[in-house]
């Protein structure tokens, strides 16, 4: 079964229908950009794909889960089997890089050998590998706040790295760093999920960093699905109608693409 199925899913915030009649699915292994207008419903349904949000129409699977079903130990469950990156404040400031890497490993442990591993941090080896493979092998005993912004980030990712999530959400995690910083962050989580056979979403702002990185794209206006298709099929006039408004403010105009 694909690790995303969404059947005519609806989510509202009270009143309002911030999603409506969503059909998505994504397959194993995938690598998929969400884009779209502010708004447009992006961050929602992320949040009902973990389960954090509840659909009031339809049927949301999650790595083979009805998210509606899920309570105690299959909810602590899909959340070990989830990895999320944020824009920001993805790390404990309180805590040394080690124990942010480390953080990724508390849903394989007991409570004890979580405990025990803030004095003495527990399968060092696993977070020296990680923090390697980001380029941070030597900041290990730093605090977050001794790191740039693409550091925290990057941190961030070495914490996916140990977690070994089945399926990646990262919801807008280049939307705080330049281009070449966002190109990095984006190519490490690609080369994450490549690597481990994980599927891989992104709430994608900035859409230079469609091409090369992602299998598809899945274009989102007022809650609804608008459009979706390889990154190659991206047209001036598709993203003209996707932004409406913002289409000039966000200097999409300039962006290389067809008419
Ligand atoms: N907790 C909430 N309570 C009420 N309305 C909400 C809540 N969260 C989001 N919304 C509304 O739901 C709609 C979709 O919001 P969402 O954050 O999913 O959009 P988005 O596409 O991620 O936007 P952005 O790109 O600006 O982050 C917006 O109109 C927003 O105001």
């Amino acid at each position: 079964m694909p690790p995303v199925v969404i059947e005519r899913a609806a989510v509202s915030y009270g009143r309002a229908r911030v999603l409506d009649g969503i059909e998505v699915s994504v397959a194993l292994g995938e690598r998929v950009a969400v884009i779209g207008p502010s708004g447009a419903g992006k961050t929602t349904l992320f949040r009902l794909i973990a389960g954090l949000a509840k659909p009031i129409e339809g049927r949301v699977t999650t790595l083979g889960q009805d998210v509606s079903q899920l309570r105690g130990r299959s909810l602590a469950r899909l959340r070990r089997e989830v990895g999320f990156l944020h824009q920001q404040d993805n790390l404990i400031p309180q805590l040394r890089v080690v124990h942010n890497v480390l953080m990724g490993r508390l849903g394989h442990w007991w409570l004890p050998r979580a405990l025990w591993s803030l004095l003495w941090p527990q399968e060092l080896g696993r977070a020296m590998a990680a923090l390697s493979r980001v380029e941070l092998a030597e900041r290990l005993w730093s605090l977050p706040d001794e790191l740039s912004g693409g550091q925290q980030q990057r941190v961030a990712v070495a914490r996916l790295i140990v977690q070994q999530p089945r399926l990646v959400l990262a919801d807008e995690p280049v939307s705080a760093l330049d281009l070449r910083l966002g190109q990095e962050i984006i190519g490490l989580l690609c080369e994450l999920a490549g690597r481990e056979g994980a599927t891989l979403l992104v709430n994608l702002h900035t859409l230079d960093l469609l091409q090369g990185n992602f299998d598809r794209v899945i274009a989102l206006r007022a809650g609804e699905v608008f459009w979706q298709g390889p990154p190659a099929d991206i047209s001036q006039h598709l993203l003209r109608e996707l932004y409406g408004a913002e289409y000039r403010a966000l200097h999409l105009d300039e962006m290389a693409l067809p008419a």
